[in-house]
This record gives structure tokens, sequence and C-alpha cells, in this order.
């Protein structure tokens, strides 16, 4: 199937050509051009899914569930409005999220107890997600360096009930410096190019999108997951991950970790419950990357998902 999109710059198109083959590319260019349904995933903090599924078919609203992600649930898009009104929505009870971004915590696994951190958290959808699966037992940092998002952060922990969070505003940058060997767990969501979910229907999702933006996103990512990897306890594990398909802004990052702090780091395999994904590239342009980058997952956009990246980082225990 070959998908023509020429709206899209062509840096962005070549790139794509690159980083994934043929059949994949025209996938992922398809998948800019469709509606995808509207997913939630039930805020175990504050009801179960029985209770929240009998309180929306009290409003005529019949989710279905995705089979390989308990506790999330698909609706048609038309449908998105009408959850938005539900009391349910207005008391937290779900949290309208990607699957693909659900996936983000599911990989990171943070237990109750744990002391974790979410260092680039606005506007909150996974830091809600860690709290739920942590039981709302420990300790979560949430970190995010831009003001109005960071507010809209602290209102959705707020709306969702979490109570562990403490929220910080500021550089993420800073903190590896201010707490050292701090953490049992970190998620790094990295700000992004956000290619992976562009869509047709909504043209400024890559208006800003440009060759030196990548660039400008890279240099953050490398202060922030040199932060991150500072802040980590030994023993413990870093997720990165963007909605990027950018080897500048995934492989090239971590390549430059893994180089640097040498046998302290060792990739972990990701098992993932969907098939839709590629592994990490161990070759970009005429560079031989790290051989454990193959370990690092591309998710690939789909008629329900966004793409993504992940790589799940292991520090040595001293
Ligand atoms: C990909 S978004 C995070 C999405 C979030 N994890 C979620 O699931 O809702 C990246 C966030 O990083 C924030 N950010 C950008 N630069 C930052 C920095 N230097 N330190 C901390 N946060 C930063 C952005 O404002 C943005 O809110």
């Amino acid at each position: 199937m070959t998908c023509h999109f020429p709206e899209l710059p062509v840096e962005f198109l070549n790139l794509l050509n690159e980083v994934l083959p043929p059949a994949h590319k025209d996938a992922a260019l398809a998948s800019f051009s469709l509606e995808k349904p509207v997913v939630f995933r039930v805020n175990t903090l504050r009801t179960t899914a029985e209770q929240l599924l009998r309180e929306l078919e009290s409003d005529n609203i019949f989710p279905h569930p995705v089979p390989w992600l308990s506790g999330a649930y698909s609706l048609p898009v038309e449908d998105k409005r009408a959850l938005t009104e539900t009391k349910a929505f207005q008391r937290g009870l779900f949290y309208i999220q990607n699957l693909s971004s659900m996936l983000a915590p599911w990989v990171l696994d943070p237990q109750p107890g744990e002391t974790v951190l979410d260092l680039a958290a606005a506007p909150g959808g996974k830091s809600t997600q860690i709290a739920a699966l942590m039981k709302n037992e420990g300790r979560l940092s949430v970190v995010e360096a831009v003001k109005p998002r960071f507010f809209k952060l602290k209102a959705n922990l707020d709306q969702q009930g979490v109570e562990i969070a403490r929220t910080f505003l500021m550089d993420g940058r800073a903190v590896g410096r201010k707490c050292p060997q701090m953490f049992d767990r970190i998620l790094l969501d990295a700000p992004c190019s956000s290619e992976a979910r562009f869509s047709r229907l909504d043209p400024d999702s890559w208006a800003h999108w440009s060759p030196r933006k990548v660039k400008e996103m890279s240099r953050k990512q490398k202060g922030l997951v040199a932060s991150a990897w500072a802040s980590l306890k030994p023993g413990a594990v870093l997720l990165y991950c963007t909605c990027s398909f950018s080897p500048e802004e995934n492989e090239l990052i971590l390549d430059r970790l893994l180089r640097r702090v040498g046998d302290e780091a060792k990739l972990k395999e990701i098992t993932l419950p969907i098939e839709n994904t590629q592994p990490g590239l161990t070759r970009w342009k005429s560079k031989t990357l790290h051989p454990d980058l193959c370990k690092a997952v591309r998710i690939l956009p789909d008629e329900m998902m966004d793409g993504f990246f992940l790589a799940l980082i292991r520090k040595a225990a001293s």
C-alpha cells in the first residue's frame, strides 16, 4: 500500500524512509490519516472497572475492553464528547490517554512503597498511572519546567486522587545534581519533536517540525538523560521514551549515555503485549551504535495507537 502525504516536510519523509522498512513506513503514513478511537484507563485510585462501566452504562456509554491491556477501554471517536460530559469524567474515575502512552508506566512497573521520579511530567497521564500502579503508597516526585503545564499537571494529580506526589516546577536537567542516587525508578518521557503523533486531521501537529527542531530537542534530551542517570540509585531502572521516530532523539541519546557510563548501564529486554513494533537501531547513517540498542523498541503507529520509542536501562548495583 502506498500512501501519499505531500503536506509533510520532505526531510521528515526522508527520515521515515531511513528509519522504517517500506511496509512499516507506508502503514505509519496511512495511520496519520485515520481518526483513532478514544481510549481511556480506569483510575483504580478512585473506582473499579465494574463500577465505572456500570456508571457509564447509565449514561448510555458502552466502551470496549482493550483485550491486551487490563483496565483500558476504547470508544468510537464520535463518543468522546459524551464521555467527557459524564460525572465520572469530572470525578476523575478514568483518564483519557493513548494506548502507547499507557505502555510506558506498564514497562517501568513501579511498585507500592518505592521512590519514583517522573522527570518531564505534564500534563500527568503517566504520573497518575504510576501513582495508581503504586496504589498511592511510596513517594512520587514529578517535575515540569513549563509553568502553565505545571499547573495543569497539579490539577490532574488532584482530580485523579494522587496522594503521594511532590510536585516541582523546575528544569529537570538540575535534578541529578540536587538529588543524586535517590530513586528506585525514573520515567523520562522526554520533550520531543512529536513526529509519531502527526495527524492529517490536525495540520498543527507538524507545523513546528523541522530538522532544527529535532536538533534542539536532542540537545535538551541529552541534558535530561544525564540528569536522570545521576538521580538513579545503583541497581535502579530508567525508562526513556519519546513520541518521535528520529534516531537523533532516541538511539543516539542512549548511545552517548551507554558509551559515557560503560558497564554501569545495561539495556533490558522489553516484552510488550503487541506485535506492531520494531527493535531499536544499531546503525544510523554511517555510525555503528551500541549493540544493546536492539533491546529498545519502536511502537509503530496504527489505527489504534500513536507511535512511541521505549528503552529500559538498568544501573549496575554498586
Ligand atoms: C512528552 S511531555 C510529557 C507527557 C507526560 N509524561 C504525560 O504522559 O502526560 C514532555 C514534558 O516535558 C516538559 N519539559 C520540557 N523541557 C523540560 C525540562 N527541561 N525539564 C522538565 N520538563 C521539561 C514539557 O513542557 C512537557 O510537558
